[in-house]
């Protein structure tokens, strides 16, 4: 029989610091070798809640549960060192002193000699690294000293691994290499791993599943796709891609807004006369020559194969609008018309 139960279970965890409830009513469950994602703004509580799982701090309500045995609960707490949980953090913490062979066997003292050159073996072969076995930290570069400090974290086969902003300080190329090499080696690995990111390119690349949070709330926990296509929520519309959210009224079952009207998602119906907000993403504004519409032209910049231009949508609002490089556009237009291309229209009413 299919055995359903997560492997890691957080179920309505609540946790305060300083008299301040970081954690709300927070839950999770990640399934044996998936890949997920925290994500969220700065100060929402991830790092609290990945310090949380791996045993660093007490919640005061609700539980943790690794493979059906409870870790936390306001009643007590499992030591970290006894929870055979890897932690990659973003400092990364190798040790200076040590060679990459002695840092990705730290954590196998009880293995036997024979054992540890295998594992080691098999490690940097995965990381790519086998000529530099004998090589110290300072040595290498920030992506090789990261794959170290994964395989370090790897070595022991660890239940469950935790990583907080591994590419943090990475620039945008590095980041691009090594975010699908290291979900390709934790697939591999089968392992179980919770990471902690704000870049949501990084998360969409890595997980699974994202869990969105916003000041100690979850508000969504989803695929990728999902969290773009169907937000739960107006923070998440907003957060997650580009777009913004704009007045709108149901009015015979289309959305009219200022930017003109789309029909609402198949999966959604509203009465008449129900006011909202629509969200508008860029890849839903066209240049539309023949439009009605047209918006005050704040800048444009060219980027290759399109130009976008920023718009004045009324009041404070700005919107983008992506125009192909090869449209013959008046380079000189002040304003440009526009209309919106219907999608898979999200109205968040304010019934
Ligand atoms: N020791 C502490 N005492 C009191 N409040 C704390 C403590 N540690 C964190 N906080 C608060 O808890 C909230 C969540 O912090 P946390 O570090 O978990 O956020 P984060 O989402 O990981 O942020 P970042 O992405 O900036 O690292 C913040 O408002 C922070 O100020």
């Amino acid at each position: 029989m299919k055995n359903d139960a997560p492997h890691l279970l957080v179920n309505s965890l609540q946790l305060q610091l300083d008299g301040h409830r970081v954690l709300q009513q927070v839950s999770l469950e990640l399934r044996q070798g998936e890949v997920n994602c925290l994500l969220g703004p700065s100060g929402c509580g991830k790092s609290t809640l990945l310090k949380t799982i791996a045993g660093l701090l007490q919640p005061c309500q609700g539980e943790i549960v690794m493979d059906g045995t409870q870790l936390s609960s306001a009643l007590g707490v499992v030591a970290p060192e006894q929870r055979q949980i890897g932690m990659v953090f973003q400092d990364l913490a190798l040790f200076p002193h040590m060679t990459v062979a002695q840092n990705i066997c730290f954590g196998l003292h009880r293995q036997t000699a024979t054992e540890q050159a295998q594992r080691l073996r098999q490690l940097l072969s995965l990381i790519g690294l086998e000529d530099k076995a004998n090589e110290y930290p300072a040595a290498l570069s920030g992506g090789q000293q990261q794959r170290v400090a994964l395989a370090r974290a790897l070595a022991p086969k660890p239940k469950l691994l935790l990583m907080d902003e591994p590419f943090s300080g990475f620039d945008t190329h590095l980041k691009s290499v090594l975010v699908p090499e290291l979900r390709q080696i934790l697939k591999h690995e089968g392992i179980t791993t919770l990471i902690v990111t704000h870049d949501q390119q990084e998360a969409f690349g890595l997980a699974d599943r994202i869990a969105v949070m916003q000041q100690g709330t979850i508000h969504q926990y989803d695929a990728a796709q999902a969290l773009y296509c169907k937000p739960a929520t107006e923070f998440v519309a907003t957060f997650i891609g580009r777009g913004i959210l704009i007045a709108g009224e149901v009015q015979q079952g289309v959305i009219k807004t200022a930017l003109g009207q789309v029909a609402p998602s198949s999966t959604q119906s509203f009465a008449d006369g129900t006011l909202g907000q629509l969200l508008v993403r860029e890849e839903m504004i066209q240049y539309d020559r023949n439009s009605s519409i047209t918006l005050p032209v704040l800048s444009r910049a060219y980027c290759g194969h399109h130009l976008r231009y920023e718009l004045q949508l009324e009041q404070q609002s700005r919107i983008f609008c992506h125009v192909p490089a090869d449209l013959d556009v008046d380079d000189m237009l002040n304003s440009l018309p526009v209309s919106l291309i219907s999608q898979q229209a999200v109205f968040f009413s304010h019934a």
